[in-house]
C-alpha cells in the first residue's frame, strides 16, 4: 500500500529491543507504551517470553516484541532462549540495541553486535538507555563508544538515542524514530489492546518475579512457573466476585525447597501476597492465589519438562 497525494499513510510494523541482561529493554517498552506489560526486575534475565507492548498511534501502531537476553549457553533453556532471540531478530521490521549509558561497552555488547551484523536485513537503531544516571559528558563518550562498537563489528546504526525510561527523556522520539522504518499497513490490533500475551503467561511472570526478587543468588534460572488454573470462584455475589488461581512453582532440587519457602512458610506467604497485589492491578479483580512448590528435576536439561513448562 502507498499513500497518494496529501493523504496521511498509516504504518504498522514490529520492533524488538536486545540488549546485555539488565539493559532496561523491559523498562523501556512499558515506557513507550505506558504501561506496565512487560516484567521487570534488577535481576539479569527475567524475561523469558516474548511478551508484546503496542503503541497506538494515530499515524502508526508500533508491536515491541520483549526477547530474551541473548547469552553463551550452556543449558538447553540457554540453547532454546537463543533460538527464540534469533528467530524473533529475523522476522521484526526494526532491532533497538539497547545500551545502558552508565556501564561502559564490553565483551557481552560485542558478542550481540557480531550476532546482529548478521542479520543483514533489519534495521538496527541504538538506543543508548538510563540517560538520567549520567552526567553530559558522560553521554557524549557513550555515544561515541556505540558509534565506535556499530563501526568495529560490521553494523550500521540507523540512528543513535539516548533515551531515559525512568524520567521519560526522548522516550517519544525514540518512537517518532522507529515509526518510519515500519511498513506501510492499516494497524495490526484493535485499538486499546497493550499485549496479546495469554493472562496466565503474564501471571506465571509476575509469580515468577515476585519469588525470585528475594533470594539472592541461589536461584538465578531455577525457578518456573505455571498457572494450572483461573476459575471464578462460585456462588460469589456479583458485586463481590473472586478469581482464584492456582499456580505451581518448580524448582529443581529439593534442598531449594527450604530458600523458596522460607522459615515457617514466611517467604512463599510474602510472594504470595506481592504476586497477588501485581495480578490484581493486572485483572482489575480480586484474586485468591494459591501457590504450590514442586520439583522437577533438573528441568533446564530436559526436553520433557522444559516443552511442560512452556519451553
Ligand atoms: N535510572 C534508570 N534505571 C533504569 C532505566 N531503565 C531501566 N532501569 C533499571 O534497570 C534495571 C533493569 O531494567 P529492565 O528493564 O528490567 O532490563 P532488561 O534489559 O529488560 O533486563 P532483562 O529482562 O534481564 O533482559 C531495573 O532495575 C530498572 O529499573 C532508566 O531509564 N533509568
Amino acid at each position: 500500500m502507498t499513500s497518494t497525494g496529501s493523504t496521511p499513510s498509516h504504518r504498522s510494523g514490529f520492533a524488538c529491543f536486545v540488549g546485555r541482561p539488565n539493559a532496561g529493554k523491559s523498562t523501556l517498552t512499558n515506557a513507550l507504551v505506558g504501561t506496565k506489560v512487560a516484567i521487570t526486575s534488577n535481576r539479569p534475565q527475567t524475561t523469558r517470553h516474548s511478551v508484546r507492548g503496542i503503541v497506538h498511534r494515530p499515524d502508526a501502531q508500533l508491536i515491541l516484541v520483549d526477547t530474551p537476553g541473548l547469552h553463551r549457553p550452556r543449558t538447553l533453556l540457554g540453547q532454546r532462549l537463543n533460538d527464540v532471540v534469533r528467530a524473533t531478530w529475523a522476522e521484526v521490521d526494526v532491532i533497538g540495541f539497547c545500551l545502558p549509558a552508565n556501564e561502559k561497552t564490553g565483551p557481552g555488547d560485542r558478542f550481540i553486535a557480531r550476532e546482529l551484523a548478521k542479520i543483514t536485513r533489519t534495521p538496527k537503531v541504538a538506543v543508548v538507555t538510563k540517560t538520567d544516571l549520567v552526567d553530559g559528558e558522560a553521554l557524549a563518550e557513550q555515544l561515541i563508544a556505540v558509534d565506535r562498537l556499530g563501526k568495529e563489528n560490521g553494523l550500521e546504526w540507523q540512528e543513535i538515542v539516548p533515551v531515559s525510561a525512568v524520567s521519560g527523556a526522548q522516550v517519544g522520539l525514540l518512537a517518532d524514530l522507529l515509526v518510519p522504518l515500519m511498513p506501510e499497513g492499516p494497524p495490526l490490533y484493535p485499538e486499546g489492546d497493550l499485549t496479546d500475551e495469554p493472562e496466565q503467561v503474564m501471571i506465571a511472570e509476575l509469580i515468577r518475579e515476585a519469588a525470585l526478587e528475594g533470594v539472592r543468588d541461589e536461584l538465578p534460572h531455577s525457578i518456573a512457573v505455571v498457572v494450572e488454573e483461573m476459575l471464578p470462584r462460585p456462588d460469589r455475589p456479583e458485586d463481590r466476585p473472586l478469581l482464584d488461581i492456582h499456580a505451581n512453582l518448580y524448582i529443581e532440587r529439593t534442598s531449594q525447597k527450604g530458600i523458596v519457602i522460607g522459615p515457617k512458610g514466611q517467604r512463599l506467604k510474602a510472594v504470595g501476597t506481592t504476586a497477588r497485589r501485581q495480578i490484581e492491578a493486572l485483572l482489575g479483580t480480586p484474586v485468591f492465589l494459591d501457590l504450590h512448590v514442586k520439583v522437577a528435576k533438573d528441568w533446564q536439561r530436559d526436553p520433557k519438562q522444559l516443552r511442560r513448562l512452556g519451553f
